[in-house]
């Protein structure tokens, strides 16, 4: 039997939601860090397998305090994606169980999605039947499809966990070709692309008040000129990412270049200039402009 459905990852910031969507596609699709709250957009992550195709929508953490209009923004669009899939994958970390997490926990029980749990991080657990309490526990609080331990980042138990959201897709056929893997734009991936590497280089800070956009993304005989522009909010931010000579931002821009190239598999010329826009994260208005539209 064929099975095609969607899925909607949730869990708190820095669980590993995007690692393991990016293991269980194999392929780099959502951008990922150390830092909390790098996901800001829903990535539609597409797995053809022989016996289905499962349809990944990678959402923001669920965040315990909103604070102005961007975390708003987070929320809603993680709760909106809840409501909307045919199963819910509640990913937490392997002996820990915070506050935030009580709060996807509630977001997910709150709706009638069937959801399975991914126990993630268990490469970090020496000891494995340290994990048989904390198992038991999470199983007395909900009735789970399934709860499996696994790891994103060395790939233990990912076949299970795919085969256990497969089961919980209702039978039909793909609804997408089996080569596609997304269907989010080139131009989106590419800014995406580039919003990792500011992630990746700055303070928690900085990046939260930073967006990317692409003003021009041309395909000229199987070449890339892709034009970017890094939002900022002040001019003090500006000169962080810019850097010494500009060096800062020619080292970001040269990364992010070797990434879109290894994605779109051709090469890429990348421009990148650096605006400031004063208070975008907190302006309803200046988000929509930048394409975060209201949900
Ligand atoms: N040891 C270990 N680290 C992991 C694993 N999965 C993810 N990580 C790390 O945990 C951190 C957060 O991972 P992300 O995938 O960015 O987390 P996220 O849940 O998508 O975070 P937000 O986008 O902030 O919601 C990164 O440093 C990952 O390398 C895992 O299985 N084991």
């Amino acid at each position: 039997m064929n099975r095609c459905g969607s899925i909607a990852i949730i869990g708190r910031p820095n669980v590993g939601k995007s690692t393991l969507l990016n293991r269980l596609l194999g392929q780099k699709l959502a951008i990922t860090s150390h830092k909390a709250q790098t996901t800001r957009h829903a990535i539609l992550g597409i797995k053809t397998r022989p016996d289905g195709q499962l349809l990944f929508v990678d959402t923001p953490g669920i965040h315990q305090r909103g604070q102005g209009a961007l975390n708003r923004y987070l929320n809603r669009a993680a709760r909106v994606a809840l409501a909307d899939v045919d199963v819910a994958l509640f990913v937490v970390e392997a002996l820990r169980f915070t506050a935030e997490d009580i709060i996807a926990f509630n977001a997910i029980t709150a709706t009638a999605t069937p959801a399975v749990v991914a126990i993630n991080k268990t490469d970090l657990v020496a000891n494995k039947t340290a994990l048989l309490p904390y198992l038991a526990e999470l199983a007395k609080r909900h009735e789970w499809l399934a709860l499996l331990p696994v790891s994103a980042r060395s790939g233990d138990q990912l076949d299970a966990l795919e085969l256990a959201l497969l089961n919980a897709l209702p039978a039909g056929e793909n609804l997408f070709p089996d080569d596609q893997l997304t269907d989010r734009s080139e131009r989106f991936l590419a800014a995406e692309l580039l919003r990792e590497q500011l992630v990746q280089r700055y303070g928690d800070e900085l990046p939260y008040h930073t967006t990317v956009g692409i003003e021009r993304f041309e395909d000229r005989a199987g070449h890339y000129h892709i034009h970017a522009l890094i939002w900022v909010e002040r001019d003090s931010q500006k000169a962080i990412i810019v850097g010494q000579r500009g060096a800062a931002l020619k080292a970001a821009a040269t990364q992010a270049r070797l990434e879109m190239q290894k994605l779109f598999d051709c090469p890429v010329r990348l421009n990148v200039w650096v605006r400031v826009k004063k208070s975008w994260s907190s302006n309803e208005a200046a988000l929509a402009q930048l394409g975060y539209s209201a949900l």
